[in-house]
């Protein structure tokens, strides 16, 4: 689904990923760690094709097209769709019209997705204005909902939410990952191409009490490091530290 090869970014003139290589097949969820600053919401934003953040080498294919240099609404329409780890307010608009512009198709019930959300009392306030840190996650994960993605950037979804509402959006996130796809006749679950893809950001590790994650990767001063079990690269940064963790032979 994605694939990532030797890809170099500079921000504001400073280089900050280093020959990234990655591949996230269909269907499979991988958890980026890293210390703050190592760049892994630089590598979301390059992914997503925001502004500012310059290629200077190196290839992203998702679904097999090279979208290096794609406009980001073009991306979107690919199926590439990212949660904010900071998102900005927007005075003067509404988040029912935004949920309504990001969604996918023009019959999905923005009422009944806020209901699952418990977002539907937000709805007409301007985005994001004056929401605590678990509501902007809410109102994130709902567009997300209505733009139905088939890849994922979840950039640090726990930050700002509760034990409680965690398992509010670990569901969401759950309902995102298995969305609007038609179950194998012969199994009752969806297959792994059928599935979602995502790449999640997490410095807790809060949300892998709520996700399966095939893979875990430790992004160390712009540098991909370690690709291993998520809980065991986890468990290592925890006990010994990510100078320590990028250390070990794996
Ligand atoms: N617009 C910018 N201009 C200059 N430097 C920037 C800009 N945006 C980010 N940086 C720098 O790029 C580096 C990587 O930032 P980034 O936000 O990708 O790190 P991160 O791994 O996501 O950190 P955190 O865990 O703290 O969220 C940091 O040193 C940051 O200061």
């Amino acid at each position: 689904m994605l694939l990532i090869e030797d890809l170099g970014v500079q921000v504001g003139g400073k280089p900050i990923l280093k020959n990234v290589n990655m591949e996230i097949p269909d269907g499979e969820t991988h958890v980026l760690f890293g210390p703050n600053g190592s760049g892994k919401t630089t590598l979301m934003m390059t992914i997503m094709g925001f502004t500012g953040y310059t290629v200077t080498h190196g290839k992203i294919t998702f679904k097999g097209h090279d979208v290096t240099f794609m406009p980001i609404n073009e991306r979107a329409e690919l199926g590439i769709g990212v949660l904010f780890q900071r998102p900005p307010t927007i005075h003067g608009l509404k988040t029912r019209t935004l949920v309504e512009i990001c969604r996918k198709n023009p019959n999905t019930d923005i009422d009944a997705l806020a209901e699952d959300l418990s977002f539907k009392n937000f709805l007409e306030r301007d985005v994001n204005e004056n929401l605590s840190g678990g509501e902007i996650k809410r109102s994130e994960l709902l567009q997300l909902q209505a733009q139905e993605p088939d890849l994922l950037l979840l950039d640090e979804p726990e930050s700002g939410v509760d034990l409680e509402n965690m398992a509010v959006v670990g569901d969401a996130i759950n309902r995102l990952l298995h969305r609007g796809i038609p179950k194998n006749p012969t199994c009752s679950l969806p297959s792994k191409r059928e599935k979602k893809s995502c790449l999640v950001i997490t410095h807790t590790g809060y949300i892998l009490d709520y996700i399966t994650a095939d893979r875990g990767q430790v992004l160390y001063d712009g540098v991909l490091r370690c690709s291993q079990n998520a809980r065991e690269i986890l468990k290592w940064i925890r006990e010994y530290g990510y100078a320590e963790c990028v250390g070990c032979p794996q």
